[in-house]
C-alpha cells in the first residue's frame, strides 16, 4: 500500500497556499531535472491555472533552490473538454492565458502538449490520439506499463470528480489504457478526455487542490 497522503489547508491563497505550493513545486522541478533532466507534469482546469500563477510568477528569493526552469518543463492535460483549443471551456486556452502567456519572457516557456483539434468530432479518436503523444514521450507502451509523470496537480470538484473521473462512472473501473473518452460527463462539456485512474495513481508525486465550500480558500 502506498504512504497516506498529507493533508494541508490554507487560510488564504495569495499568502498561504502560493508560495508552499511554489516551494512544493520546485522541489519536485529540481528532483526531477537531476533525475533525468526534464519536468514532466499534467495540470487539470478549474482555478489551478491561476494558482499556479501566483505561486510560480512570484519574485524567487534568489536561491538556487528557488528558481523556476521553464524551458526543462513538459506540460500536459490531465484532462480536456474536446472543443477547439480557443473555445471558452478549452482547459488549454484557460492555461494559457492564466499561466502560460504571463511567464515572463526572459524565463522562457514549458513545452505544452494540447489535443489535436483534428480529432474533436470523436472523443475516443481524440483519446487515442492523446494516448500516442504521451506514449511517443513517456515510450512505448510495450516497454512501459504506464506513463510515469513526476507531478500531477489536480482541483477537485464539489461532486468529488477529478480530471473527468466522476464519482460512480464506469471510466473509474477502466484499466485498460493510458487515456480515456467520456461522452456524458455529468459536468458539461460532455465529451472530455482524460487520464486514466491507473496513470493517475502511477504518478511519483499528485497534488490535489480542493477549494473550501463556498469560498476561495483551500
Ligand atoms: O474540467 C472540469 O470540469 C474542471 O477542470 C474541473 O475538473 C475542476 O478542476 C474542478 O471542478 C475543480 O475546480 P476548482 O479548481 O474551480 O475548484
Amino acid at each position: 500500500m502506498g504512504r497516506p497522503p498529507n493533508l494541508y489547508s490554507f487560510a488564504s491563497v495569495d499568502n498561504e497556499l502560493a508560495p508552499n505550493l511554489r516551494k512544493y513545486i520546485l522541489e519536485q522541478q529540481n528532483d526531477s531535472l537531476k533525475r533525468h533532466g526534464v519536468f514532466r507534469l499534467a495540470v487539470s482546469g478549474g482555478s489551478l491555472p491561476k494558482t499556479l500563477a501566483k505561486a510560480l510568477l512570484a519574485p524567487s528569493s534568489g536561491s538556487e533552490d528557488d528558481k523556476t526552469d521553464f524551458p526543462k518543463w513538459e506540460i500536459f492535460y490531465a484532462d480536456e473538454r474536446c472543443v477547439p483549443l480557443s473555445h471558452e471551456d478549452s482547459n488549454h486556452k484557460l492555461v494559457k492565458e492564466e499561466f502560460l502567456d504571463k511567464i515572463p519572457s526572459e524565463l522562457g516557456q514549458p513545452k505544452v502538449y494540447p489535443i489535436d483539434e483534428k480529432y474533436l468530432e470523436d472523443e475516443q479518436e481524440c483519446a487515442d490520439q492523446y494516448e500516442k503523444t504521451l506514449v511517443s514521450i513517456f515510450a512505448a507502451r510495450d516497454s512501459v506499463k504506464l506513463p510515469l509523470f513526476d507531478l500531477i496537480l489536480l482541483g477537485c470538484g464539489p461532486d468529488g470528480h477529478t480530471c473527468s473521473l466522476f464519482p460512480d462512472h464506469p471510466l473509474l473501473r477502466a484499466s485498460d489504457a493510458w487515456c480515456l473518452s467520456i461522452a456524458d460527463s455529468p459536468k458539461p462539456p460532455a465529451k472530455r478526455i482524460t487520464l486514466s485512474l491507473p496513470v493517475v495513481l502511477h504518478v511519483r508525486k499528485l497534488v490535489s487542490l480542493r477549494l473550501a465550500a463556498g469560498s476561495n480558500r483551500y
